[in-house]
C-alpha cells in the first residue's frame, strides 16, 4: 500500500504544523516508526464526571499529585491536571479534566468537557446511593454529546474507607458496570493504601488508549483533515487489566 501523511509532532500537543511536505511511506513498519517519531508525546484527554462531592477532585489529585488534599472546594468549570507516564517505552501525557459536579458551575463548560475526549471516568460515592443512581443521568449526558462507544469508560466507587457507611453494595455496582460495558474500581482517594488502586484507574485507561494505534491517526485526521490513510494496523490489546 502507499500512504501520504502529513503528521507532525505538534498535533498531539495542540500546536501548529511543523512540516508541510507530504512524504511517501512504503511499509507498515515504516509507517509505525514514522508516526512514533513524528508525534513525540501523545496526550490522552480523560474526563472525570459525577455528582458534586463524590471526590473527583481528590481522586485526580491522588493520581497526579500523589496526596489527598487537606481541603477542597467545589470545582468551578474544570481543573486540568497532567501526569507524564511511560508505557512500553512511549512517553504519554495523561491530561485529566476534573469537572464540576454542580450544575451551576458546569453548564457553560459541558461542550468542552466532551470535545475530543479519549476516555471517561464516572465517579460515585459508595456512601451515597443517590450519587450511584444519578450515574444514569451522567451516562445520558455523555451519550448525548456523541461520545463514541469506542471511547473507554470506567466506573469508580469512591470513599471505600468509610466502611461502616457504605450504601452501594459491590454486586449492585458490578452489575451496573457490566450492563454498561465498564470496568469497576472501588477505592478511596483518602486511604494511602489505595494510592496504587487510584493510579491503576488512569493507567489502565492509558494502556487501553495506547493500544488503540488508530487513535493516533484519528487525532491526526481530526486536527488536520489532510491524512489519506490506505491501511490501518489492527489494534493490539496490551492493557494489563
Ligand atoms: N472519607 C473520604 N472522604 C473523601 C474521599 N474523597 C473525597 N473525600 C471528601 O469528599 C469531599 C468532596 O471531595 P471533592 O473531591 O472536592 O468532590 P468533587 O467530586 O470534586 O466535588 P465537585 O467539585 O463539587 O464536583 C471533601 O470533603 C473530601 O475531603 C475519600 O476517598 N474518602
Ligand atoms: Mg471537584
Amino acid at each position: 500500500f502507499s500512504l501520504t501523511v502529513m503528521a507532525n509532532e505538534s498535533l498531539a500537543n495542540g500546536g501548529g504544523p511543523s512540516q508541510s511536505k507530504p512524504r511517501s511511506l512504503s511499509s507498515s513498519a515504516e509507517l509505525n516508526a514514522s508516526m512514533e517519531r513524528s508525534v513525540q508525546t501523545r496526550i490522552f484527554k480523560i474526563i472525570v464526571i459525577g455528582d458534586s462531592n463524590v471526590g473527583k477532585t481528590c481522586l485526580t489529585f491522588r493520581f497526579t499529585g500523589g496526596s489527598f488534599p487537606d481541603k477542597t472546594e467545589a470545582t468551578i468549570g474544570v481543573d486540568f491536571r497532567e501526569k507524564a507516564v511511560e508505557i512500553e517505552g512511549e512517553k504519554i501525557k495523561v491530561q485529566v479534566w476534573d469537572t464540576a459536579g454542580q450544575e451551576r458551575f458546569r453548564k457553560s463548560m459541558v461542550e468542552h468537557y466532551y470535545r475530543n475526549v479519549h476516555a471517561v471516568v464516572f465517579v460515585y460515592d459508595v456512601t451515597k446511593m443517590a450519587s450511584f443512581e444519578n450515574l444514569k443521568t451522567w451516562i445520558q449526558e455523555c451519550n448525548g454529546h456523541h461520545v463514541s462507544p469506542s471511547v473507554p469508560r470506567v466506573l469508580v466507587g469512591n470513599k471505600c474507607d468509610l466502611v461502616s457507611q457504605i450504601q452501594v453494595p459491590s454486586n449492585t455496582a458490578l452489575k451496573f458496570a457490566d450492563a454498561h460495558n465498564m470496568l469497576l474500581f472501588e477505592t478511596s482517594a483518602k486511604d494511602p493504601k489505595e494510592t496504587q488502586n487510584v493510579e491503576s484507574i488512569f493507567m489502565c485507561l492509558a494502556c487501553r488508549l495506547k493500544a488503540q494505534k488508530s487513535l493516533l491517526y484519528r487525532d491526526v485526521e481530526r486536527e488536520q483533515g489532510r491524512l489519506q490513510l490506505c491501511h490501518e494496523p489492527s489494534p493490539k490489546n496490551s492493557c494489563p487489566c
